[in-house]
């Protein structure tokens, strides 16, 4: 399982920065939809993404926003990735690319055979794609809800672009997650958090160590010296 890439998302404060770093997380995400109880905006977000090590990538979280709100954000904050996690268009997801200069992940709702077949549609827009859950019926935002998708649908397909999963992953779900979809990326906000919108500490590095196939055991205080 080594190599797996872990993102983890709706990070808000400097604890939730030094515990994804500490953990071991390749990517960090910021959400950047106001409705969201892990929204930041721009100015919180600036200081937060700035604290990261040049080897994780900060990653901006977006439903459906206009080049405005992409504007004012990339002004203050040093985001390498994109994540369009609204209804964007494959035109749409160009022109983000395009207009912003960066790479672009775009997010699909995955409930069934069927919804493979947007892949195609996006696949020259777009430079990854998230594979996540739909949200349930009634929910205020389109992801980070803890709802998981049949991982086997994944198993042995061939996904046009670099791809991660997410949706309802958690320490103790991740590594079959990972060995039945065969993915090299997973993507986790709730399944990290004590409650809605603050992380936890332990469950980050246990989820990270999880998902790299490392031991979670802490390590044993040194022996005690013997008696004189
Ligand atoms: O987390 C949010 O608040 C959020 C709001 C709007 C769109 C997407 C959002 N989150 C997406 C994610 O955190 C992840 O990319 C993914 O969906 C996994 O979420 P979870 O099931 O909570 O692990």
């Amino acid at each position: 399982m080594s190599g797996v890439q872990v993102k983890i998302c709706g990070i808000n404060d400097a604890e939730g920065v030094d515990g994804s770093v500490r953990a071991g997380a390749d990517m960090v995400g910021f959400v950047f939809f106001p409705p969201s109880a892990r929204a930041v905006v721009p100015a919180q977000a600036a200081p937060l993404a700035r604290r990261l090590p040049a080897a994780i990538t900060p990653v901006g979280l977006f439903v459906d926003a206009t080049d405005a709100l992409i504007e004012q954000v990339l002004e203050v904050v040093p985001l390498r990735l994109l994540q369009l996690h609204g209804q964007e268009s494959p035109g749409r997801c160009a022109e983000i690319r395009d207009h912003f200069g960066l790479p672009v992940m775009k997010a699909i709702g995955i409930a069934g055979e069927a919804d493979f077949a947007l892949l195609d549609d996006y696949h020259t827009a777009v430079d990854r794609f998230l594979l996540d859950a739909k949200p349930p019926p009634g929910a205020s935002i389109p992801g980070g809800n803890a709802m998981r998708f049949d991982w086997s649908l994944l198993a042995g397909r061939s996904i046009p672009l670099p791809w991660m999963l997410a949706g309802g992953l958690t320490p103790v779900n991740v590594a079959a997650a990972i060995r039945e979809s065969g993915t090299r990326g997973v993507d986790v906000s709730s399944g990290v958090e004590r409650t809605r919108g603050v992380k936890d500490m332990v469950l980050m590095r246990a989820f990270v160590n999880a998902a790299k196939g490392r031991s979670s055991q802490p390590s044993l205080p040194p022996a005690p010296p013997p008696p004189a």
